[in-house]
């Protein structure tokens, strides 16, 4: 007995283990002879067990043959086999998986009187003498059985271990399912007990006399044993773990109908409710048959609420199908042979049933916890408890992402081979002029030498007796990323640098956070007379300056040049002005080491959907000026002006970083223009249109890519630009105050779109620098100065607003009144998401702490798109033009 146990246990770890093994219901049906009473009334017994699993309706012909008549089963038995065999060669095995761990049900179903309790007393007793003899003979397992027993009567569930004939509730258990509440749960002592146990529930089960049955039981019984057991070695240690399992015994009150057992009164009330329970039973039954498809209704009687685990789930069952072989009961004993081949296709899963210890939970989980691990760091290696269809699922997936990257990345190649001839025909036709210029350059001696050093620098004058006091930036650091650069313009240029410019001073001029833009001047001809050079030059820039006054007070013209720029000339930009918001000497190294067209060779290609368009520069050619253009009433600006450029840490709240990079690029428009007026005073505008875009190619900038295709195309680009920037921004750290400022200036105007895409492409380069993984440092040093300017901000909003405007920060921003480090949770929160109102929020708060002045045209102000002379300090009291942000 015990060896069945165990190798029930062994084949069934085999079949599944822990992890559940479906497995079909176990169909039986037993056929039991003919009553005595049926023999008096001359019954006549028309079924004929004719197999091991199949039974036969011998009065076909008589009937006529509607119904089939041979049923099969798992195993059927005659009405001259003793319980004893029915229970050894049917129902033991999943009797006793209960002791492996394993719950088991076994049920008897059929019609009044055709031999349920008369089995399943046999089948109860059988099986509770093995298990106790199993128990016996496993010393080394320590055993708790217990025993509670209940009975269905009318829908109302009773004790039947209780004297009180109290209904029982019943509630669902999130862990354990169904469960009755308050019911009497005895711990077995030995067999003896358990024989007790039974005779008294017996004694208090509802039976009552009915024409078929004398003894008929009126409800539906289930006596349930449970048995745990834990190996006594283990038992108290960490490790001991304890199985658990129930067996449950199930006698089903009688399927006949009411006009069979010619029952009346209370005998016809109990039946309606038998024969719901049943009905519904067998509903459950033919729908799990047919694969657990939608809903089933196991709720809709207490007997399949109960029996709900054992039908369809954690358990191993067998039913055993009672019958009466007698013609009187031929339809009823067909019924039950139709729920018989039903219940065949129903399947269920058991699985052992392990109860751990709190520490071996705990270790267990770990032991899960360090697994999901290990499968999260190594997500290619197969899992060690290999659910292949999930795994070829994710498989498929993967693939047919891959596919959908292929084709991206063919899209991207054919893209970038189509720029790379176009570029190619640019270069073709610029071949020439490139060739002119050069020899120009070479023809002057006197500027020859430091031209060649310089020529990829930025020059700009500091002052006029300023002298070289401050360190150059070295050539190389500048050669990282090649977003702007501009070849010098002409010789005529060269010719007339600006007339304040004497030595070779360098102007620091102040760049976010803790870096300067070191700004070179341009080495002076030497054979120029100075005070004719300054006429000259004032002259041009005087009247280049009141032609872009001009165009700026008709609001024509959508280049205006940040007064700084007004003074230089002969600029050429080496690399965006916002990308040395990241570097720092530290990065230099990092730097240097990338090739100067890196930032073309890791961009991975323009958006879709920009079109080539040119830019809209508009002049009136009627207005052009030459060389020798009068003097003009504004000369240049005087060096007080420059003077306001001067280092500053962010820590006083200026703003310099857009205002550079919005100078930069205002620049080369102002020099394009220039040397538009100066080279070709006949030019059409198409040609400026053409110079300026192709020197637009030379830093890096596609200008043809620049411009929005359309009105209606523009804001849809700007807008999708715009997001990405923001996610960029949010990736590569890049300072608060600079999102704040480009954010706020940069709104959708065509003429930004420039800008926009600089920013874009300048962004994707970080991005992709930063994920190379020896970025490290630049990470972390990027990441360090946004905390700092969030501690900055921490201190402005004592500074700057008054408690009631904190207090309706807050408010805004849900921080809790009372709570601690408020301004500190809302510094940390401003820019914490790429969400557009989020992002529009913050801003808001930003440039209000930072008294960065209204918006849009008096924004733009303030980054010096405007000619007159602007002072780069903000007032206090202009937070309140932002006030409708808040
Ligand atoms: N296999 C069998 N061999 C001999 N007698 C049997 C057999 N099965 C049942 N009987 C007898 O038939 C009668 C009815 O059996 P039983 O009470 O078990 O039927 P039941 O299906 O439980 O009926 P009810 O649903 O009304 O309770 C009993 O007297 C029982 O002794």
């Amino acid at each position: 007995m015990g060896a069945v146990a165990g190798e029930e246990l062994v084949k069934w770890e085999k079949m599944g283990g822990e992890g559940g093994q479906e497995e079909k219901i176990l169909v039986l049906v037993r056929l039991r002879p003919l009553s005595e009473k049926e023999v008096a009334v001359n019954e006549v017994a028309d079924w004929e067990c004719i197999n091991d699993t199949t039974i036969l309706y011998r009065n076909t012909l008589r009937e006529g043959s509607t119904f089939p008549s041979a049923y099969t089963v798992d195993r059927v038995f005659r009405g001259d086999c003793p319980t004893k065999q029915v229970y050894e060669e049917g129902a033991k095995g999943i009797a006793l998986s209960a002791v492996s761990g394993i719950n088991s049900s076994i049920f008897a179903y059929g019609q009044t009187s055709s031999g349920k309790t008369y089995t399943m007393v046999g089948i109860t007793e059988y099986a509770v003498a093995d298990i106790f003899d199993y128990i016996n003979k496993h010393e080394e397992r320590a055993f708790l059985l217990k025993f509670s027993a209940i009975e269905i009567y009318n829908e109302i569930i009773r004790d039947l271990l209780s004297t009180e004939n109290t209904p029982l509730r019943l509630r669902d258990d999130p862990e354990r399912g169904p469960l009755v509440e308050k019911l009497t749960e005895e711990t077995l002592r030995d067999r003896m007990h358990l024989k007790e146990l039974l005779s008294f529930c017996e004694a208090q089960r509802q039976v009552g006399e009915t024409y078929l049955n004398d003894k008929s039981s009126r409800s539906h019984q289930i006596i349930r044993l449970t048995i745990e057991s834990s190996a006594r070695e283990f038992m108290g240690k960490s490790n001991s773990t304890t199985l658990a399992a129930s067996v449950n015994f199930v006698d089903l009150a009688g399927s006949e109908r009411a006009s069979q057992a010619l029952s009346a009164g209370s005998r016809l009330k109990e039946g309606c409710h038998i024969n719901k329970s049943l009905l519904t039973l067998g509903t459950v039954i033919r729908k799990l048959s047919k694969g657990r498809q939608g809903h089933i209704n196991y709720r809709d009687s207490k007997l399949t609420r109960i029996l709900q685990p054992f039908l369809g789930g954690n358990s191993r069952t067998a039913i055993i199908c009672t019958l009466s072989p007698a013609r009187s009961h031929v339809e009823q004993t067909r019924n039950t042979l139709l729920f018989a081949c039903c219940a065949k296709q129903v399947t269920t899963k058991a699985q052992v049933n392990v109860v751990m210890s709190d520490k071996a939970l705990v270790k267990q989980l770990q032991k899960e916890v360090t697994r999901l691990e290990s499968e999260l760091r190594n997500p290619g290696l197969p899992a060690t408890s290999c659910d292949c269809a999930a795994m070829s699922r994710k498989k498929n997936l993967q693939i047919e992402k891959m596919e959908r990257e292929i084709r991206e990345l063919i899209k991207q190649r054919d893209l970038a081979q189509s720029r790379v001839e176009d570029l190619l025909r640019m270069v073709g036709n610029d071949q020439k002029s490139s060739k002119e210029r050069m020899d120009t350059w070479d023809d002057d001696d006197s500027i020859s030498e430091s031209s060649s050093i310089y020529r990829s620098d930025l020059h700009i004058r500091e002052n006029e007796d300023s002298e070289s006091s401050h360190d150059k930036i070295p050539d190389e650091y500048c050669k990282e990323v090649r977003c702007l650069e501009l070849e010098e313009s002409s010789r005529d240029d060269l010719e007339y640098p600006d007339p304040s410019i004497s030595g070779n001073g360098v102007l620091a001029l102040p760049w976010y956070g803790e870096e300067n833009v070191i700004i070179q001047e341009i080495p002076t001809p030497v054979n120029e007379d100075r005070e004719e050079r300054q006429d000259r030059d004032n002259a041009t820039n005087g009247v280049l300056k009141q032609r872009l006054d001009d165009a700026q007070l008709s609001n024509e013209s959508p280049l205006a040049i940040p007064e700084t720029v007004l003074k230089c000339r002969n600029l050429k930009l080496r690399r965006s002005w916002s990308c040395r918001e990241y570097y720092t000497p530290e990065k230099a190294g990092e730097m240097e080491k990338t090739p100067v067209n890196s930032f073309e060779k890791f961009f991975p290609g323009r958006p879709d959907g920009l079109q080539r368009k040119f830019f809209p520069l508009t002049y009136d050619a009627s207005t052009k000026l030459s060389t020798n253009g009068s003097p003009s009433s504004i000369g240049s600006p005087s060096m007080d002006d420059l003077s306001t450029n001067s280092p500053r840490t962010y820590v006083d709240g200026d703003i310099t970083t857009v205002q550079t990079f919005v100078a930069g690029m205002k620049e080369i428009v102002k020099l394009e223009y220039e040397k538009q007026l100066v080279d070709d005073q006949d030019q059409q505008a198409e040609t400026a249109y053409f110079k300026f875009e192709k020197n637009m190619k030379d830093v890096g900038v596609d200008a043809m890519l620049e411009v929005p295709g359309s009105p209606l195309e523009w804001p849809l680009q700007f807008k999708q630009q715009q997001r990405e920037i923001v996610e960029l921004w949010k990736t590569c750290y890049v300072s608060l105050f600079h999102r704040t400022y480009f954010f706020l200036l940069f709104r959708g105007d065509p003429a930004d779109s420039i800008y926009m895409e600089v920013e874009h492409r300048r962004l994707s380069f970080l991005k992709e620098t930063f994920g190379r993984g020896n970025q490290t440092v630049a990470i972390a040093s990027s990441a360090k100065g946004v905390r700092r300017e969030r501690e900055m901000l921490v201190k402005l909003m004592q500074r700057r607003l008054s408690e009631e405007e904190r207090k309706n920060l807050f408010r805004k921003w849900g921080i809790a009144l009372d709570s601690k480090r408020r301004r500190k949770q809302l510094a940390n929160r401003l820019w914490s998401n790429t969400n557009m109102n989020h992002v529009l929020e913050s801003a808001a708060v930003v440039a209000n702490l930072m008294g960065f002045t209204g918006q849009g045209k008096a924004l733009k102000e303030m980054f010096g798109l405007s000619f007159t002379p602007q002072r780069m300090s903000y007032s206090y009291s202009s937070r309140n033009t932002m006030a409708s942000l808040f």
